[in-house]
């Protein structure tokens, strides 16, 4: 069909460059509260498609905390993560790298859920491999947090295969109480496990 050619949507002026934090912004502590440097950061809901244990076709990530405002992730990407024949399907890496930047948050003790995600693909990523990721917060600007991340294979220095760039935004806890499946946000909330309840509520509903 011909027609008009529709014309992109022009941004405004605050989504310019809404992954690079501006120049007032800043790195605060850490949260008094978050895992030590070298600590595993454990799964955050057992049925989460990055680091749920229980899900079935999941990534199965795991966090370690590190020094500062950063952490490091790992996933090894399976025969259901293809997208070209073996090799792992872009959407899916950017969902570790979403997993990992949005991991950072539990260092500041604050929910938040991604607003935006960029990302670079610059190698193909083989199916079999371990990508390891390392993520760090850039700035933190009243709610939101600026964050960025690398993902190399087979090893914290091996070669980069994706770069990212995020802003999360930081919401209360009603935001998934109020979005998310009512069975789910019930099962949640009566598990005994405080910390997995806390957890549980910094990723989408
Ligand atoms: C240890 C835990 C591990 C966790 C791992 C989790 C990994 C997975 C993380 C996710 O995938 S979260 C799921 C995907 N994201 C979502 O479902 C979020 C859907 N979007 C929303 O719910 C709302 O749009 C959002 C909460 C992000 C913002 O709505 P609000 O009404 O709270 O805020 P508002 O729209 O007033 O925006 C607040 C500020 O952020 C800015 N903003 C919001 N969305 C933006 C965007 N997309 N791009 C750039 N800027 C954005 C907005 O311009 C504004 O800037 P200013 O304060 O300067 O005016």
């Amino acid at each position: 069909m011909n027609g008009p050619i529709a014309s992109p949507p022009t941004p405004s002026a605050g989504f310019l460059t809404p992954t690079t934090p501006p120049a007032d912004a800043v790195l605060p502590p850490r949260a008094p509260e978050a895992p030590a440097p070298g600590s595993p950061l454990g799964s955050h809901y057992d049925q989460c498609f990055g680091c749920g244990p229980q899900h079935p076709q999941g990534l199965r990530m795991t966090t370690t905390a590190g020094e500062g405002l950063e952490v490091f992730a790992e996933f090894t990407v399976q025969d259901c993560h293809q997208g070209g024949p073996g090799l792992a399907h872009g959407g899916l890496l950017t969902t570790a790298m979403d997993e990992t930047l949005g991991s950072l948050n539990w260092l500041l003790h604050a929910p938040a859920v991604t607003g935006r995600l960029e990302t670079d693909f610059v190698c193909p990523v083989p199916v079999d491999s371990v990508l390891h990721i390392h993520a760090w917060i850039t700035g933190v600007h009243g709610r939101k947090i600026y964050s960025a991340a690398e993902g190399r294979i087979g090893g914290p220095d091996g070669p980069l295969a994706i770069r990212a760039q995020a802003l999360f935004i930081q919401v209360k806890l009603e935001h998934f109480t109020t979005h998310g499946r009512p069975e789910d946000i019930k099962k949640v909330l009566d598990d005994s496990d405080l910390m997995k309840r806390a957890r549980a509520f910094e990723v989408n509903p």
